[in-house]
């Protein structure tokens, strides 16, 4: 954001210029969603930077609009452009209140502005702005924030003291990352952007992008007439134990449904019939399993020789945990150069993110922030606190693609990093991550790079879930993962 303003104004474009855009259009959402204000009682807080300038700017707006509006401004002296808008207001009958009259009017608000902490903020918020942040969150009134709820760093979602809960975050030019991403996501409320004006010669690329299914265009890889089931993409699953069957079978069938030719899937050998029985089109074996009906590392040597089939491997839905387990994807890693997507107990199962670096072949991880706080050793609760830095942090030194579940699933590789546009809660549920791992084992099978397969496979996955929402009508709470096997290809077809 920073980049293209200066270089918006590098071309000419005063930045008092880009305020009144910026401003005008986020009074115009304001209106839209919340008008008409007149005779309504808005308490606008402005913050001592651009934030606050563009509260000025909105403040007059609505007073245009007939609302009876308080400003309540955080410093005495103002420079530059919010100076100029601030003299605009005590020009008009505009009241401007202080410290002391803030609270009363604050409890008798319809509607607060919070303009207090902008892209300008990182860190934790200091001083007296903690206190009028609690006390914002504190009252009955809807809140819309400017740019970014104050106390969220706008830059990466971050939140390490009290930070606005609002209703509606009005973003200027583009979503900032930080309320997309947990958890400053979660007190952006509904985003809406507004056009500011700035010209394409002054659009910079973003590291950090949104996956919608524009985005998507083009990159899922289509079956030509020519395919036969192997050109189509040939997907080996390792995965279950002689306790555990249901993640096998939802990795099939998401990679079935995801568009996969052939499916082949190793298990402990006393679970691969139940597993045959239950994935009619898929061909399936049993690997030396221990006394636990965890697939040992002796199992290795059957998956290489199966692997010759397939031309990508998914690893690791339930397939156990301890010293059989670390050996099995020891012994996989080192033994191919395929594509191979590692979820689950295969993730919990490495020494760290390092063990990945040396491979050759492409390689995504799906970690949720548990799995990733373990192999980081950090924990999760640091991990869901950054989310953005841990999983760019792993990509990096696993030289590897990481995709980090959540509300906003991310994938970063390099330094790139895409997050997520679909979803619903009602994916919080038992397997849904095992049928994710299917979907994108079977993107990478038909030639995907991981970062397409990844952020493609996490669009379609989250959009099957908002399509099974959509058409049944049944209260989120009711989904089970096996639902979303008849939505995906309706998903698929969304980008096509
Ligand atoms: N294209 C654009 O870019 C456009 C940008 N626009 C707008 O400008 C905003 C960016 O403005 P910005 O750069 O002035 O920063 P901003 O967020 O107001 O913060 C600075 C203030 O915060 C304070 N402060 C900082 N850290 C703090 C802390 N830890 N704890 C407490 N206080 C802290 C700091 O205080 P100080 O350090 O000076 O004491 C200073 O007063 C952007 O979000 C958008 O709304 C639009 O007008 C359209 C064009
Ligand atoms: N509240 C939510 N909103 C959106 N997506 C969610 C939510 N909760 C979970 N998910 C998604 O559901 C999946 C859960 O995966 P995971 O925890 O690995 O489940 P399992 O291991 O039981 O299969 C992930 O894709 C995650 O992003
Ligand atoms: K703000």
């Amino acid at each position: 954001m920073t980049r293209a303003d200066r270089g918006a104004q590098a071309l000419g474009i005063p930045g008092g210029v880009l305020m009144e855009r910026a401003s005008v259009g986020m009074s115009r959402a304001i209106l839209d969603s919340f008008g008409p204000l007149a005779g309504r009682r808005v308490l606008v807080a402005a913050g001592g930077g651009n934030n606050g300038g563009d509260g000025f700017v909105i403040a007059r707006e609505l007073y245009r609009a007939g609302a009876d509006v308080a400003v309540f401004a955080t410093k005495d002296e103002y420079g530059g452009d919010a100076a100029v808008n601030l003299d605009v207001l005590r020009n008009l009958a505009v009241r401007l209140v202080g410290r002391d009259a803030f609270s009363e009017e604050l409890a008798g608000a319809d509607l607060v502005v919070d303009a207090l902490l902008g892209t300008g903020f990182e860190g934790e918020v200091r001083g007296d702005l903690s206190g009028l942040i609690r006390e914002i969150n504190d009252a009955a009134a809807p809140v819309v924030a400017v740019d970014v709820p104050s106390g969220v760093n706008g830059s990466t979602g971050e939140v390490e003291g009290p930070a606005v809960r609002a209703d509606l975050t009005v973003c200027a030019h583009a979503a900032k990352v930080g309320c997309v991403v947990s958890p400053g996501g979660d007190h952006a409320g509904r985003v809406e952007v507004v056009d500011i004006g700035i010209p394409p010669e002054a659009e910079v690329e973003a590291a950090t992008t949104w996956t919608d299914a524009a985005s998507l265009r083009g990159v899922v890889p289509r079956r030509t007439g020519a395919a036969h089931k192997y050109s189509a993409g040939s997907l080996l699953i390792v995965a279950g134990s002689s306790s555990a069957t249901g993640a096998t079978v939802m990795v099939g069938r998401g990679a079935q449904r995801a568009g996969c030719g052939i499916v082949f899937v190793v298990t402990s050998e006393s679970a691969a019939h139940r597993v045959d029985a239950a994935l009619t089109e898929a061909l399936v074996s049993g690997a030396p399993e221990d006394g636990d009906g965890l697939m040992s590392g002796d199992a290795v040597e059957h998956i290489l020789g199966m692997s010759e089939r397939a031309s990508a491997i998914v690893l690791g839905p339930a397939a156990g945990v301890g010293e059989g387990g670390r050996r099995l994807v020891e012994g996989i890693l080192n033994g191919t150069d395929l594509p191979i997507l590692l979820d689950a107990d295969a993730i919990t199962n490495l020494p760290g993110p390092g063990a990945l670096a040396a491979r050759s072949g492409p390689t995504v991880i799906t970690p949720h922030a548990g799995e990733l706080g373990r192999l980081l050793g950090t924990g999760a609760k640091e991990v869901s606190a950054r989310r953005l830095s841990s999983a760019r942090r792993t990509a990096e030194e696993s030289r590897s693609c990481v995709l980090l579940k959540g509300t906003d699933t991310l994938v970063a590789e390099g330094e790139r990093v895409a997050v997520n546009s679909t979803g619903t809660h009602a994916l919080a549920t038992a397997g849904t991550g095992d049928v994710l791992s299917g979907v994108i084992g079977a993107l990478l099978s038909r030639g995907a790079d991981p970062y397409d397969a990844a952020r493609t496979g996490a669009w379609a996955h989250g959009r099957a879930a908002e399509l099974w929402l959509e058409r049944t009508g049944r209260p989120v709470e009711s989904m089970v993962a096996t639902d979303l096997f008849e939505y995906l290809p309706e998903a698929f077809a969304e980008l096509l």
